[in-house]
């Protein structure tokens, strides 16, 4: 009884390896080179707009919704064959702690896109004075839970909850947000391999390389040193050969260095910190920033990004737009990983 059911268990997986064969691009991906996806049947220039000006200057807009959208489609047919043929699909669990408005934003984005997709999500809120205790408890359980394939506790939390101590204790093999320090160091050593790739960064990659915008051997400079986004970035951006700089708070004239870079990432959370006279003629502007701002009325908020688009457009040979930028293919990438680790538990890769 049990090797006919083994038997039957081990038939499925053949015939759902056979049927995503022509789908190679989800498996857990990270060679030292990270190649982008297989899939490219539109040419980059699909994705972009160009915009130009009376003195000749052109700027191709990187549009990151496209790229997005492409992605999740290849995600969403993955899952749909995954459910045919072994009647199983992956679930995110979302920790939320608090009520910050950003973050609610956020998380309404991605649990709308693993809609979308076929990804089952479970959202844990806890109030904003919750105990440290309560939270590890609730991402222990998730860890547990051989039904969830991936764990996100939504940054920042509270002042008084130590953020690092939850993270330790997210599973490496489920944290699709890449911030535990075992995914983070694996990132870190050439020719190692992390489980997970932070969603941003990889984000930022897939859109320059669908763009076509050569990386080896260029200078990067990123204005920011998070965990989030700015660290991990400058790591991938080391793997495609670049030669990165990192600026942070303490920097001193981050103008003079950002106007010798090739490519200029920007994640510092301050509106328009990045000016046009801060660019070299021909740089590649790519604006991780997205902030909530109020709109002039008082009534509502809009999101703005790190750079002042309207100086830097006229400088830069591309750049992202905030929004519709590196944003929606973060989001897409965190649907990607998903599916990577659930792929991973039902033994696909
Ligand atoms: N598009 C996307 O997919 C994502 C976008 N974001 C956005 O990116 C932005 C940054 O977020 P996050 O990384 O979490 O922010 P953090 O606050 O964690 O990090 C900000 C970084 O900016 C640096 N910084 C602050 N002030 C300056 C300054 N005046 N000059 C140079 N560097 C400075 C800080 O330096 P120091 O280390 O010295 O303090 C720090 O390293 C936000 O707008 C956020 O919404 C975040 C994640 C994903
Ligand atoms: N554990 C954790 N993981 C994260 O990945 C994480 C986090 N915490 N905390 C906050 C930051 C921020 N972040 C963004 C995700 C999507 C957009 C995005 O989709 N932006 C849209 C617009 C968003 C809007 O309209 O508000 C765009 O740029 O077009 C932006 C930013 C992920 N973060």
């Amino acid at each position: 009884m049990r090797a006919c059911a083994t038997a039957k268990v081990v038939a499925w997986h053949r015939a759902l390896r056979k049927a995503l064969h022509s789908c190679a691009f989800l498996g857990p991906n990270l060679p030292d080179v990270w190649v982008p996806r297989e899939n490219n049947t539109s040419p980059h220039t699909l994705f972009q707009e160009t915009l130009q000006w009376d003195n000749g200057h052109n700027a191709v807009i990187l549009k990151g919704k496209p790229i997005a959208k492409q992605i999740r489609l290849e995600v969403a047919d993955e899952i749909r064959r995954m459910k045919s043929v072994i009647g199983k699909f992956p679930r995110l669990a979302v920790v939320l702690v608090g009520d910050r408005r950003d973050s609610h934003t956020f998380i309404h984005i991605k649990l709308k896109a693993c809609d979308q997709v076929g990804i089952e999500t479970v959202v844990a809120q806890l109030p904003e004075k919750c105990a440290e205790n309560e939270l590890l408890d609730v991402v222990s359980s998730f860890n547990d839970d051989k039904d969830v394939h991936g764990i996100i506790v939504q940054l920042p939390l509270p002042q008084h909850l130590d953020e690092e101590k939850i993270i330790n204790v997210v599973s490496p093999e489920k944290d699709v947000d890449g911030f535990h320090p075992l995914n983070m160091g694996n990132l870190a050593i050439r020719g190692r391999k992390p489980f997970f790739v932070p969603c941003a960064p990889k984000g930022c990659i897939e859109l320059l390389l669908k763009h076509g915008v050569e990386i080896k051997g260029k200078r990067a400079v990123i204005i920011g040193r998070s965990k989030i986004v700015g660290l991990p970035t400058s790591l991938l951006l080391q793997r495609h050969h670049a030669t990165v700089s990192m600026l942070h708070a303490y920097t001193k004239n981050p103008e003079q260095i950002t106007s010798e870079a090739d490519i200029v990432i920007a994640d510092v959370g301050i509106p328009h910190i990045v000016r046009g006279n801060w660019l070299k003629r021909g740089t590649v502007v790519i604006d991780m920033g997205t902030n909530q701002v109020k709109d002039p009325s008082g009534q509502g908020f809009h999101v703005t990004g790190d750079v002042c688009f309207e100086e830097a457009v006229k400088v830069a040979s591309a750049i992202t737009p905030v929004p519709g930028g590196v944003g929606p293919v973060t989001i897409s990438m965190l649907l990607s990983n998903t599916l990577d680790s659930a792929k991973r538990a039902f033994g696909m890769v």
